[in-house]
């Protein structure tokens, strides 16, 4: 049985390895055969995962691997050609990115997609608003119950802007944040719809050394204080071998191996289709 820092994993009978503390759970976040072509093109085929609610875990791969396709798939951006996705065991065919989202399953972006003409609390309090039932009738005639949900989103806001010490940021406009500052603003936006999956696209994505071993740490403190599962794509190999307890590796919209970080640095077909002499230690 393959080990690592983060405790011991299991061999399924599929080809899905899910943390041993996770086993006798349904996994928060399954997908079978999926695939999904453009034109001529097909970008994703056959992907499966099945990830247990406490996971991390990461997909690599070249660049036009298909990753964020898959992403895209997940969230239901683009509809699959082919195969299923069940959220905490429900189908999500049909549903709306917005739906989706309030099933469990929220992201970030490769390029950061912040309103960046809006506030850092602002921007929290979207993502605050699409996890929250409020009465329209309440909120044009600013009842009482209309301020004191205000209330309560403004100090949910804040407890969240806390967990990355950014609450001095909550009244200044989301463009103006250095370049990490915004990073982290959307992880907090998409961790304020209350996810049971957080999907992490290149998250480390031009950061310096220092800001990407933080983000390492708070991959982390994440999972461990929302109590979610993440799933990542990253070229930094650093970060996906530290953090992740299993790792897919896409190729021309296939996994062509999954393991454990070891056994991804030690096979022969990952290190010729993609990490080749990449320093990982
Ligand atoms: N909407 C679309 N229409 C047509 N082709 C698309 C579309 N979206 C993605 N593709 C194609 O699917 C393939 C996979 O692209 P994708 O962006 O998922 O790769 P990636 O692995 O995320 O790459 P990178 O690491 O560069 O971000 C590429 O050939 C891309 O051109």
């Amino acid at each position: 049985m393959p080990n690592n820092r983060h405790g011991v994993v299991v061999q399924m009978e599929s080809p899905n390895l899910i943390p041993e503390r996770d086993l006798g759970t349904i996994p928060v976040l399954q997908a079978e055969h999926l695939g999904i072509d453009f034109g001529g093109l097909t970008a994703v085929d056959d992907f499966n995962i099945a990830m247990g609610r406490s996971e991390i875990s990461g997909i690599i791969g070249p660049n036009g691997a298909g990753k964020t396709t898959i992403f895209n798939l997940l969230t239901n951006v683009y509809k699959p050609t082919r195969g299923t996705i069940l959220l905490d065991g429900i189908d999500t065919a049909g549903k709306s990115m917005v739906q989706v989202n309030k099933m469990g399953i929220a992201r970030t972006f490769q390029n950061i997609r912040l309103f960046s003409q809006m506030t850092v609390e602002q921007n929290v309090l979207v993502g605050l608003g699409n996890s929250m039932s409020t009465r329209l009738v309440d909120d044009i005639f600013r009842t009482p119950k209309h301020w004191k949900q205000e209330r309560e989103f403004h100090d949910q806001a804040m407890e969240l802007l806390s967990f990355f010490g950014m609450e001095r940021f909550a009244n200044t406009k989301a463009g103006n944040l250095p370049y990490g500052e915004q990073r982290r603003l959307e992880i907090l936006r998409a961790l304020g719809t209350h996810p049971k999956v957080l999907l992490l696209d290149e998250p480390a994505a031009g950061m310096n050394p220092n800001e990407t071993e933080d983000l390492m740490e708070n991959i982390l403190r994440i999972r461990d204080e929302f109590h979610l599962a993440v799933l990542l794509i990253e070229h930094d190999m650093k970060l996906v071998m530290g953090v992740c307890e299993v790792v897919a590796v896409l190729d021309y919209g296939k996994i062509i191996a999954k393991g454990t970080p070891e056994e991804i640095q030690n096979d022969p077909r990952v290190i010729e289709a993609y990490l080749g002499k990449q320093e990982v230690k």
